[in-house]
């Protein structure tokens, strides 16, 4: 009995060019199939996006000298950082409703407090959550966060003390 024969991107095929190899053929009983399985290496076939369902904490870690190289600029993809989490947002960059610039500010960089400060816990689990390829440490954010003052003022409404 045949059997599906299913192409990958990784892999490249090696048969004789006079018997083109089709998606999906089905060979016949007894035909060896020769697939040599070159594996297309770039430089982040090694990060891939991560499911929803992996925790925080099972994230593999990256780097922080490689999180860096990862600007956006010529093959390289786009990293961000959110407090240790990694992001890639190649594409999201381009379907952000803030813009893309903004993100483009922060090529292989931490923006966590400028994150928290736009987005809440919901944009973190509905679309963050699905651009996590991995966790760093050390990676600098380019701007001081501006210093705010809290605690200086009362608590509720005392107006008719
Ligand atoms: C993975 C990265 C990011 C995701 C998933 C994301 C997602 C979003 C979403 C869903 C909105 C719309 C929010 C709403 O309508 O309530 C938004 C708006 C915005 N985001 Fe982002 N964002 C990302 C990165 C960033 C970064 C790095 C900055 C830098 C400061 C930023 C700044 C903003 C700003 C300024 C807005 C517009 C807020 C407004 O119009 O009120 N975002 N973003």
């Amino acid at each position: 009995m045949g059997r599906i024969r299913l192409a990958s991107f990784r892999a490249q095929r090696t048969l004789p060019k006079e018997k083109p190899m089709m998606v999906n053929e089905k060979l016949d009983a007894g035909e060896v199939e020769q697939i040599e399985c070159v594996e297309v290496k770039t430089e982040d076939s090694t990060n891939p996006f991560l499911p929803k369902r992996t925790k925080e904490k099972d994230l593999p870690f990256i780097p922080p000298t490689e999180v860096r190289k990862r600007d956006g600029k010529g093959d390289s993809r786009l990293w961000i950082v959110v407090d240790t989490v990694v992001l890639d947002v190649t594409e999201y960059q381009n379907q952000h409703p803030g813009g893309r610039s903004i993100i483009a500010g922060f090529r292989g960089q931490d923006c966590s407090w400028q994150w928290w400060s736009f987005h809440d816990r919901t944009i973190w689990q509905s679309i963050a959550g699905s651009l996590r390829v991995g966790r760093t440490v050390g990676v600098e954010n380019p701007h001081r966060r501006p210093r705010t003052i809290v605690g200086l003022r009362k608590h509720g409404f005392d107006d008719w003390d």
